[in-house]
């Protein structure tokens, strides 16, 4: 009973819950990444044939430097391996990928891997796909603050020329016409933003499930979907 008409241009994925996942199946932490990386590939897929026409997935935290250097460097080679044996299938498909988030703390290697990625997808426009690697929401708006701060001393604006499209502007989302999501999908039962994207989120429906990531397959899409499409969405407008 999905519509056409309904669907979001833009979904936001916090895609957590994969060592809990492993965990309660015996399994080691690797094998949970490795499940999560499955279920992405089949929720990029999805949302490639649903004509979803942005994606923003929280791939890695500020907090997660802070886990066993053994699953960072872990993590690190799943996003190295990921993009090599994507590579040609984003450029051939049509889909576009971006980074936000400071990517400078990444082993070089998968510094370069991505520069490569990113501009080797700049002009596609099938499905922009955002990943935040190593992002904070709060240091987005204060780095677009001090960009804005520039120009009113540079003399190039006045403080009242400040206002919400201004700002967009220079967010890290800048990069795509779509920045603000329509639909947060957060799974693993977690009911917070963990400093995911803030500003943007100001009217974004929020759907939380309680499926670890690995198991956030195709039918738990739809009832995220569903569920966006049964909303009425106000923006803070009409009362009824
Ligand atoms: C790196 C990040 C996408 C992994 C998300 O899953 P997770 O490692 O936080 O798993 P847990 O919440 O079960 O610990
Ligand atoms: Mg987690």
């Amino acid at each position: 009973e999905l519509r056409r008409e309904l669907m979001p241009k833009h979904i936001a994925v916090i895609m957590d819950g994969n060592r809990r996942w492993a965990k309660k199946r015996g399994l080691p932490v690797a094998l949970g990444y490795a499940a999560g990386i499955r279920t992405l590939r089949s929720f990029v897929k999805l949302s490639y044939n649903w004509g979803i026409s942005a994606l923003t997935l929280f791939a890695f935290s500020s907090e997660n430097w802070f886990r066993p250097k053994a699953e960072v460097d872990l993590l690190m080679g799943l996003f190295d391996k990921v993009l090599k044996d994507e590579l040609e299938n984003l450029t051939r498909t049509g889909i576009r990928l971006s980074i936000i988030g400071d990517a400078s703390q990444l082993p070089k290697s998968l510094q370069d891997l991505i520069d490569k990625a990113v501009m080797a997808t700049k002009a596609n426009s099938r499905l922009h796909i955002l990943v935040a690697i190593n992002y904070s929401g709060q240091y987005d708006v204060v780095q677009a603050c001090q960009t804005i701060a520039q120009r009113v001393k540079d003399g190039n604006i006045e403080p009242e020329d400040i206002n919400s499209f201004l700002v967009e502007q220079e967010l890290q989302t800048k990069c795509t016409e779509f920045p603000s999501p329509d639909l947060l999908i957060r799974t693993s039962g977690e009911l917070r933003l963990s400093n995911f994207l803030l500003w943007q989120l100001a009217y974004t429906e929020l759907f939380f499930s309680h499926s670890q990531w690995p198991d956030f397959g195709e039918a738990e899409f739809l009832e995220a979907l569903c569920s966006f499409q049964q909303r009425q969405r106000r923006y803070g407008g009409q009362s009824s």
